[in-house]
């Protein structure tokens, strides 16, 4: 009995991690602000290689790239959920949507400050 409900908790979270698997890629594929980010993602990393950033500095800039598209995805969802409620204009729904993309530019932000930490000194040491 107990390894039975074991088994049905592995499969369910086996489950749960490929609905997740498949949002991720639906939003790769439809999503434009998720095919922007990711394209920043992939040229700051070959910046970076270029840079020969430290183990440090590549950490703070994967976790900042992580943080802007976590911040996106998590807009388009409420954005769409929105939608779905309430397809019509409403002042609340504005609100929602204004706020929700909100957070989206708190990550930006935080991303640009640790890219000008990463990268200021060493464009500078250029001169
Ligand atoms: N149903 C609505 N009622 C009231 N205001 C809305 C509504 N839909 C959108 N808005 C306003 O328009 C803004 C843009 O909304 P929209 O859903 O087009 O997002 P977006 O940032 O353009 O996203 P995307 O281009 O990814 O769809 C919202 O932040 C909100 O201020």
């Amino acid at each position: 009995m107990k390894k039975s409900s074991d088994e049905s908790f592995l499969i369910n979270r086996i489950k749960s991690v490929k609905y997740a698997v498949n949002g991720a890629v639906h939003l790769l594929k439809t999503e434009g602000s998720i095919q922007i980010q990711v394209s920043i993602a992939l040229i700051m990393t070959v910046i970076g290689f270029f840079f020969h950033l430290s183990p440090f500095e590549w950490m703070a800039q994967f976790l900042a790239m992580g943080l802007v598209i976590t911040a996106e995805s998590l807009n388009t969802a409420i954005e769409k959920l929105a939608d779905f409620i309430h397809p019509d204009y409403h002042l609340k729904i504005g609100i929602i949507k204004d706020i929700s993309a909100g957070a989206a530019v708190f990550a930006a932000v935080v991303a640009i400050i640790i890219g000008a930490i990463i990268y200021m000194p060493k464009i500078l040491s250029f001169f």
